[in-house]
């Protein structure tokens, strides 16, 4: 070969974030694995970049689509155990792969107390939520809001989505067995500036919104932040209303049928975007508005 003829370097190829959920539901007590996988295929692909020959190329649909069915028959169980697996089928099944590499990104799930007991199947996602307060003065006037954002929940049973309009764009299958899961951004407003014990009293709203999501049996996530939000307004009279915004993080059944493989509610793909934003007042009827406390806080109706 010509010193200068132009050559192909080191290269490696595959799909990047593949999300997914596994749902263990043997028991009534499940438990959730939540991975976000990366896997590349390093070896003898030189024919497909200099002339197009695909004939050594595993697609990178088809490692993601090996992703969950490898999640399906061997479990994750811990990603270590899980990418080696996988990274061994690419390794050892196809000749013109010799190596590669295999990452994930494990999003740890805590179960949601309930009455000081582990909820059975809703879950809270490791890390605490971000709390949120303002403040606003017009003259003698105060209101305070409080609230959290980055409050990320999951039921990988007790939710259920149908009775809704179909027309031609609708393909949406109507289900009674789903995962609903957010990330909840809620706001509230006291009714006093004055009311001291801000500390415990956030802990116990907050607290009183998670055991909500948890125990509601959910037809909508419209219905559930309303009874998180009803349930604050029952229970603290100094609460004024409740503002809630939530993202209908979708995770969708991964269909492994053309592998020969069931797919009991067991393998999901957590997608990021599109979602659905479902955002809602909650407040006391024919008690008056505060839209000054409000003025400012974007993004909320
Ligand atoms: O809880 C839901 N509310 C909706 O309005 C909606 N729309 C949709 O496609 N899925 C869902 N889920």
């Amino acid at each position: 070969m010509a010193h200068g003829d132009i050559v192909l370097g080191p290269n490696q190829y595959g799909k990047a974030e593949v999300r997914l959920v596994r749902v263990t539901r043997d028991t009534d007590v499940h438990r959730v694995e939540d991975l976000n996988v990366t896997t590349q295929l390093r070896g003898d692909f030189t024919d497909c970049h200099t002339v197009g020959d695909n004939s050594h190329v595993v697609a990178t649909d088809t490692q993601k689509n090996t992703v969950y069915a490898y999640a399906r028959e061997h479990g994750i169980g811990s990603p270590e155990q899980f990418l080696t697996t996988l990274g061994r089928h690419f390794v050892d099944d196809f000749a013109q792969v010799a190596g590669g590499r295999w990452e994930s990104q494990l999003y740890a799930w805590d179960r949601i107390g309930v009455d000081g007991e582990p909820h059975d199947h809703a879950f809270l996602r490791e890390g605490r939520e971000v709390r949120t307060t303002l403040v606003q003065m017009d003259g003698p006037d105060t209101w305070v809001l409080a609230g959290f954002t980055d409050c990320t929940v999951m039921k990988t049973t007790g939710s259920e989505f149908h009775g809704f309009p179909r027309d031609r764009y609708t393909t949406l299958a109507e289900t009674d067995d789903r995962i609903l899961a957010t990330s909840v951004t809620a706001w509230w407003r006291y009714t006093s500036a004055d009311l001291g014990d801000w500390n415990e009293r956030y802990a116990a709203i907050r607290d009183l919104m998670l055991e909500t999501f948890a125990g509601v049996h959910s037809l909508a996530l419209q219905q559930t932040i309303f009874a998180m939000g009803r349930a604050v307004l029952e229970q603290f009279p100094e609460v004024a209303e409740v503002k809630l915004s939530c993202p209908n993080k979708h995770h969708f059944l991964v269909d492994l049928a053309p592998f020969g493989l069931k797919n009991p509610n067991e393998v999901f793909f957590a997608a990021d975007r599109p979602y659905g934003l479902i955002e809602a007042t909650v407040q006391r009827e024919g008690a008056p508005e505060a839209p000054q406390a409000w003025a400012t806080v974007a993004g909320f109706c």
